[in-house]
């Protein structure tokens, strides 16, 4: 199998130009490849597919082959990878994913792409839907408002939640310690398997640093610790802004790099912005 590692802020995974290779059983590859010390060493697995309603389809796997409905740095590694390999010549692409088309717009510097912005889509905030069994945290199951800052006790503490869906679940808590100095490996299995989150969670640990800046660590079902997510970074800014602690554009620092979200007022779409980075390329016998 002929791949491409590339990585959106330290986000990286294993590409695969699928209008050329067939990938048998999926799930398994991912796991084989995304493995650190006996495979070629990723988050995950990520195939490029041709598209009968898009220019291009994206199909993610997470570390652990469980098949993940929308990746935001992969995207956007997506997008560079069939610019800069010759698969279109568009600067503005559309993607086919599990949750919908997105629309990117790149920016090519000397002949590659160096960055692009994807149109996200609107933020889901119901609980049923991102989803979330309300009624754990004591409320209607068939609630329509957001969960925004709910009390929620893990191991001992409580948290403050807000739980946005981008496409795949995220629940967002903002702590006073620092970020970097948190338990993240102790503390993220336990949100990513408890009983409020039917199809498991990403959780994000947040630091507000200003108005316009965040700090994040991000805990990924299916992967673990991350050093960036872009579904994640997009679903912090929806729920700092519902929380009020940034407005309506932030920059999101990540261990990884820097991610610009907008959550656009007027179509109430996330946009977000960041860097694709290609590493290497290789051959891989399955
Ligand atoms: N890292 C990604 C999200 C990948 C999928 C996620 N772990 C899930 O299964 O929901 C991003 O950049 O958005």
């Amino acid at each position: 199998m002929k791949f491409t590692k590339m990585h959106g802020c330290g986000n990286d995974y294993v590409y695969v130009d699928c209008t050329k290779e067939v990938i048998p059983n999926i799930s398994e590859t991912a796991i084989r490849v995304s493995d650190r010390h006996f495979g070629i060493g990723s988050d995950g697995l990520i195939l490029i597919k041709a598209s009968d309603v898009a220019d291009f389809e994206m199909d993610m796997y997470n570390a652990d082959g469980s098949r993940g409905k929308m990746c935001g740095n992969g995207i956007r590694c997506v997008a560079k990878y069939v610019y800069d390999h010759g698969l279109t010549d568009k600067t503005t692409i559309t993607v086919n994913t599990l949750s919908g088309i997105k629309t990117l717009k790149l920016t090519v510097e000397d002949g590659k792409v160096s960055k692009v912005r994807v149109d996200m889509g609107e933020p889901e905030l119901i609980p049923a839907q991102v989803p979330v069994k309300a009624s754990v945290l004591g409320l209607a199951d068939d609630r329509r408002e957001a969960i925004v800052a709910e009390p929620l006790e893990i191991k001992g503490r409580s948290y403050d939640i807000t739980c946005v869906s981008m496409g795949n679940p995220h629940c967002i808590t903002f702590i006073g310690e620092d970020v970097r100095d948190f338990p993240l490996e102790e503390v993220g299995p336990v949100f990513e398997k408890h009983e409020l989150f039917p199809e498991r969670v990403n959780t994000e640990f947040i630091n507000v640093i200003d108005k316009d800046h965040l700090r994040m660590r991000v805990w990924e079902r299916g992967s673990g610790e991350t050093l960036a997510c872009g579904t994640g970074a997009c679903a912090v800014a929806v729920a700092s802004y519902l929380n009020g602690f940034t407005g309506r554009s932030v920059d999101i620092e990540l261990l990884g790099g820097h991610l610009e979200v907008v959550y656009d007022e007027k179509t109430n779409h996330v946009f977000m912005t960041g860097p694709a980075t290609e590493v290497f390329s290789g051959e891989i016998d399955l």
